[in-house]
């Protein structure tokens, strides 16, 4: 059995009151414990942002974050992680290299890459220096449009032969989490289910919680 799945918040991609999305992050992280924050925003067909836009919401979340030694990770953008004083960057298999965050941010960054449902990706990130690998779709998700579909059982085979972590992602919620806690995901990354959850972002992560402690 394994219970040792933290939980990875990923912001939602457009946050059009931020004061409000900052209150609901604060009641989040009170709640329970949470290992990290991507700020990850998209604009409505899901291109790329402003950098002003990026700067603007990595000021106001960020605080509340390392406050709480809470890691913040900002999606796709190494040059902007360095910009923020960030603590790492999350690159997918179209951003920059693993090599090149790592080259832009050193040694002491996190840098997290997409895998997708990948074996071979993840064997090259772990090479390139990755922190952390990620895995999914798990399951269906409105978040994002995914085009791959991971399965549980890679998640059981690369915490059997590899000591790299791994990040489940992808419609992951209290109810469905945990066949992939049970298979040695060591994060949860989740969106949706913590801040559309009809009793709050708070609510949210304790019933995350109960569901990982109980898998
Ligand atoms: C933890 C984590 N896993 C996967 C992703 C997806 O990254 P990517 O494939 O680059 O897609 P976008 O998020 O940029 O749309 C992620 N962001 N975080
Ligand atoms: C950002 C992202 N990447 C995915 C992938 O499969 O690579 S799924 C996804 C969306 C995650 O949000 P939610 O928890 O609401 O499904
Ligand atoms: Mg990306």
């Amino acid at each position: 059995m394994n219970n040792d799945s933290r939980l990875y918040l990923i912001t939602p991609p457009q946050l059009p009151d931020l004061r409000a999305f900052c209150d609901d992050f604060t009641a989040a992280l009170d709640a329970g414990d949470v290992a990290c924050i991507q700020l990850r925003l998209k604009a409505g067909d899901g291109s790329a942002v402003t950098d002003d836009d990026v700067l603007y919401a990595a000021e106001a979340i960020m605080p509340i974050a390392q406050e709480r030694e809470v890691a913040f990770i900002i999606n796709d953008r190494p040059d902007l992680a360095l910009k923020t004083g960030a603590d790492g960057v999350h690159v997918g298999q179209s951003d920059a290299s693993c090599k090149k965050a790592r080259a832009v941010l050193g040694d002491d960054a996190t840098v997290g890459v997409t895998c997708h449902e990948s074996k071979h990706f993840a064997l090259v990130a772990g090479e390139d220096g990755a922190d952390y690998v990620a895995f999914g779709a798990f399951f269906p998700t409105t978040t994002k449009e995914t085009e791959f579909k991971a399965e549980i059982g890679l998640l059981e085979w690369w915490s059997y032969a590899t000591t790299l972590p791994s990040v489940a992602i992808g419609g992951i919620t209290p109810e469905n989490c945990r066949p992939i806690v049970r298979a040695g995901a060591d994060f949860l990354a989740v969106s949706g289910a913590v801040w559309n959850h009809p009793e709050g972002p708070g609510a949210a992560i304790k019933a995350f919680e109960m569901s990982i402690s109980e898998a």
